[in-house]
């Protein structure tokens, strides 16, 4: 049986009895899970596969506690700084539990569209039904009533960085910046656009969906907060889900007829969808067989073909080199923010040291499959550059087989603002996107285009 939310309520009490309990309850253990043990959020939250206490909660407190967790996570220095101001005192060291409570009732009352009382009153019941924070309750009333009465003021962002983890801030202030880390941490606290890749037609589908078609084609459907699946498209195969950045660096191929391809870390194959479109002939690899599965379903509601490989990029050995190699590399993803606030709370500085490690070992197995004359376009969705510029300038000073080839601004209409003067593409989540307002914001995203001598 799975575990409900009461599989975090002691004996004798249920969450049951007090509606939208089981779903705080949920929430504040969901977060410690992000916050101290590291867990991606995606995992957890995921109605097949997520938490237990997740998947045991009714579809819109599922709703409930994503929002409440994806707000934590986004507005967290925000957070933390407006408890502090309804605080006496700080809070005891080591009081952990109590802390998550704390951010679960503030992200409602500051953030959402829950009723304060609400919010205050089953943060008091949460503390109530846990050991380490019942002798807070009175406290927690105390604290949140009146964060309720001050929100106007508290909730304001005070400082463009305060959301942004420490780490991450030195990591980009470096390579852009202060006013350009300062523009991103802005944009990471609004939710990404639902950007659409379209088989074709992307002025019909706008249209159709109500929605904007880039200069890229990407079909941009603004915020939208609903299950794709009921788009029209979506059961036709029309489509697929892809941020307008994700979907530049398979463009840099150009047309591919006729070509041998290989997208060598392929799954879930958003860019290998792309590929097959171009007209390669294409391979698609990955080791990961689950992701590998995702990609063969979505190829086939695309109803395109490729052909497919589980294996570690080390071990494959193809009968042929291939004439265009795509390697989207595994990454921090400190792009994705705008999607994923968990990454900057899960995510460190060594750990991106170690995954550019990992980048230039893949990318040199890439480099041994490509055809001399063929080109390679390395790309993943980090802002850092030891993942991305650093990997290509150590990997040409090595190779003088490979070389650069630029990337110009007619080959991607409406993005030369993405150009670097060395001809690599480098998306930032404050640039423009669809131009203006809320639409605007792209994932960041690296790409460099190599050929072989
Ligand atoms: C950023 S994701 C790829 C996203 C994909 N290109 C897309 O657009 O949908 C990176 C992928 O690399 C795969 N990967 C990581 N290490 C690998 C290796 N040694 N060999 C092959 N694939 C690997 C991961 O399983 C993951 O699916």
């Amino acid at each position: 049986m799975a575990a409900g939310p009461d599989a975090f309520v002691p004996d004798g009490y249920s969450a049951g009895d007090r509606p939208g309990l089981g779903a705080r309850l949920v929430a504040a253990k969901l977060l410690s899970a992000i916050v101290d043990a590291r867990t991606s959020a995606d995992g957890l939250l995921d109605a097949k596969g997520g938490h237990p206490g997740f998947r045991a909660l009714e579809r819109r407190d599922q709703g409930l506690v994503k929002a409440i967790i994806l707000t934590a996570l986004r507005f967290r220095g925000t957070i933390d700084r407006a408890l502090d101001a309804c605080l006496d005192r700080p809070l005891p060291p080591n009081a952990s539990a109590l802390k998550h409570i704390l951010h679960v009732g503030a992200a409602q009352i500051l953030f959402l569209d829950v009723p304060d009382s609400a919010a205050v009153d089953l943060a008091v019941a949460a503390a109530g039904v846990d050991s380490r924070s019942q002798r807070f309750s009175g406290m927690i009333n105390a604290v949140l009533r009146r964060l309720s009465r001050e929100k106007e003021t508290l909730r304001s962002v005070a400082a463009p960085g305060e959301n942004m983890p420490e780490w991450l801030r030195r990591r980009l202030v470096a390579p852009y910046g202060a006013a350009r880390a300062d523009a991103i941490a802005l944009a990471h606290l609004s939710p990404a656009s639902l950007d659409l890749s379209v088989k074709g037609d992307p002025a019909a589908w706008a249209e159709r969906l109500g929605g904007v078609a880039l200069a890229s084609g990407t079909v941009r459907l603004g915020s939208f907060d609903g299950p794709v699946t009921d788009l029209p498209g979506f059961a036709t195969g029309d489509w697929w889900v892809q941020d307008a950045a994700a979907a530049l660096p398979a463009k840099l191929f150009g047309d591919l007829s006729g070509k041998r391809v290989a997208d060598l870390c392929a799954a879930p194959g958003g860019k290998t969808a792309q590929l097959i479109l171009a007209g390669g002939k294409v391979t698609a690899l990955d080791i990961n067989a689950n992701r590998m599965k995702r990609l063969k379903e979505n190829l086939a509601r695309l109803s395109l073909e490729a052909e497919t490989v589980v294996t570690d990029l080390a071990a494959y050995e193809p009968d042929a080199p291939f004439d265009a190699i795509l390697l989207d590399a595994p990454c921090s993803s400190t792009g994705t923010i705008r999607r994923h606030p968990d990454v900057g709370y899960t995510k460190d500085a060594a750990e991106i040291d170690k995954l550019a490690a990992v980048q230039a070992r893949l990318l040199g197995e890439a480099a041994r499959l490509l055809a001399p004359g063929g080109r390679l376009v390395f790309s993943n969705c980090s802002l850092d550059r030891a993942e991305g510029e650093d990997v290509i300038a150590a990997f040409l000073a090595e190779r003088t087989d490979f070389v650069r080839d630029p990337v110009s601004a007619e080959e991607l209409p409406g993005f030369a603002f993405a150009l670097t003067s060395e001809g690599d593409l480098r998306t930032t989540p404050e640039m423009p996107g669809a131009g203006e307002g809320p639409e605007g914001g792209l994932d960041g995203f690296y790409a460099a285009r190599l050929k072989r001598l």
